[in-house]
């Protein structure tokens, strides 16, 4: 066995190893031998208990004994194989068995033990064991994330303001220059980022992003720059981060507003020079990277307020892309819509939809808080909802009164949705302020209350809460830390 280093462990959150073994004292001793090494171990005493204990709780490395009462270990295997995301197996024989061992790994299992065997070898596999899950998860992100990246995006307007953004985008795309993308949340943001780098000089080269409102303080440095090993207590490995996986390519920083004061000037270093140190490093890193960077925030006024870096800011501000809101651009309304209508209908195998006069009269004059974003959300549901073929005014609970004027969003007009319907209504976007009782509050407090209504509502499902808002989850996240939202403890909101 090779002695190359294992990755590290996050001490947080311990390998958790179930061990089935029938025998009391030697299920003791490993009991005992794994855990005092740091392991997260459950025992179990025959099969059924192991497959029962596999199915309830997540695992990431399961010891079986072959022969064991009720069901033998060859038997949960084969079953626990079947399971979604399924621990790796590693199966101990009685001594002699090679047919057995043989047949564990034809079943799947990562690797074999025959008794007797030393307990430090039952150590160093299931480390080796944990590392195969871990490549294999960062495979498969790595592969879903190359999946999002590859497809052709697609930023469709008729806005001409629009229209001139975009060919400048198509202009400085091809160059290293860096980029700054303003816009309210769901205006396109991300899109425009994922645009740039598809047209840029090195399209095949890896785009990166980093949502910087996501992470805590703290695990942002290592996240962007890496750790060398040693570095602090628990980094027993080399970690690479996000700047160098984004050598030759495009590093997308989401949020960037969210970053603190130290770390821009981290970054405008390595920026202004090319490379950088990793955390508890010596040695110089050197990277080409073109970075694109977005904000929904007022970048200049954190400037006069001292929470962002002049230099960083005329750094990242090469090329300045903003996104006008959906409401100010309501002639790219009804071509998004039907862009997302087909695109849902044709997910939902629902062809040809069509939106009835009234619908577009009421898409076109609703204020589209949560932009382009929303739209999606609305026109997803509506597709779902659509009623031989045909989108309706009723389909879209929007707040806008059918023929009348726009009310101030995003009240709903409970009333012009039928009885049996409310209900639905009510989830997708039913506002949770009184509208009568909204005068003289600002927007901000508006929003903070609207908010907090939805998370009540919601119990505090972010994902769903995010939707009925119409804005990402990452944006949710964001709003709850600026507005100190608390998760009330044990489920809703009083
Ligand atoms: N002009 C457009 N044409 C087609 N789809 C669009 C357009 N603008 C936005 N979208 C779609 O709307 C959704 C939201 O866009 P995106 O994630 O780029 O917004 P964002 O500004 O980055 O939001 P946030 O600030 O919340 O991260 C995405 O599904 C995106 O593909």
């Amino acid at each position: 066995m090779s002695a190359a280093p294992f990755r590290a462990i996050d001490p947080a959150s311990p390998i958790r190893v179930l061990i089935a073994e029938d025998e009391p004292n030697l299920g003791m001793i490993l009991e005992q031998f794994m855990s005092a090494r740091g392991f997260a171990v459950t025992i179990v005493r025959d099969g059924r208990a192991a497959l029962e204990t596999l199915r309830a709780e997540s695992f990431d490395v399961a010891l079986l004994d072959v022969v064991m009462p009720e069901v033998d270990g060859l038997e949960v295997l084969r079953q626990i194989r079947e399971e979604p995301m399924p621990p790796e197996v590693i199966v101990i024989t009685g001594n002699g068995t090679i047919e057995t061992a043989i047949a564990a790994l034809k079943l799947g299992a990562y690797d074999f033990l025959s008794k007797p065997y030393r307990m430090a070898e039952i150590e160093v596999l299931v480390k080796r064991a944990w590392e195969k899950r871990m490549l294999a998860r960062d495979n498969f992100h790595l592969q879903s994330r190359l999946r999002r990246t590859t497809a052709d995006p697609q930023f469709l307007t008729q806005f001409a303001p629009l229209r001139a953004v975009l060919s400048l985008i198509d202009r400085v795309a091809p160059s290293a220059s860096t980029v700054l993308i303003s816009g309210e949340s769901g205006t396109g943001k991300d899109l425009v980022a994922r645009l740039l780098h598809a047209r840029s000089d090195h399209p095949d080269g890896p785009f990166v992003d980093l949502n910087c409102a996501a992470l805590a303080e703290a695990l942002l440095e290592t996240e962007l720059f890496g750790v060398e090993r040693g570095a602090f207590p628990g980094a027993d490995q080399r970690k690479v981060g996000l700047v160098e996986l984004a050598a030759g390519g495009t590093l997308y920083l989401d949020n960037v507003g969210e970053l603190d004061l130290k770390l821009q000037a981290k970054l405008l270093r390595a920026l202004e020079t090319g490379s950088f140190y990793r955390v508890g490093g010596t040695q110089k890193v050197q990277v080409n990277v073109r970075v694109i960077a977005s904000s929904t925030r007022d970048l200049s006024r954190m400037v006069q307020d001292g929470t962002f870096r002049d230099d960083f800011l005329h750094r990242i501000n090469t090329i300045r892309v903003a996104l006008p809101p959906l409401r100010d651009r309501i002639v790219d309304v009804p071509l998004l819509a039907m862009h997302f209508l087909a695109h849902f209908g044709e997910q939902f195998g629902q062809r040809s939809l069509r939106l009835s006069a009234d619908a577009t009269s009421v898409l076109e004059r609703y204020r589209w808080p949560g932009n382009v974003r929303e739209l999606r959300n609305v026109m997803e549901r509506a597709a779902l909802l659509a009623t031989d073929g045909l989108v309706s005014a009723l389909d879209l609970p929007l707040g806008v009164d059918v023929g009348g004027a726009a009310r101030p969003t995003p009240v709903l007009a409970m009333e012009s949705v039928p009885e049996s319907r409310r209900d639905d209504a009510r989830d997708a976007g039913a506002s949770f302020v009184d509208p009568l009782s909204t005068d003289g509050l600002t927007l901000e407090e508006l929003e903070r209350r609207h908010i907090a209504g939805v998370l009540d509502h919601t119990h505090w499902h972010q994902g769903r809460a995010a939707d009925m808002l119409g804005i990402s989850a990452k944006t949710l996240y964001r709003k709850i830390r600026e507005y100190g939202f608390k998760r009330p403890a044990g489920g809703a909101r009083t």
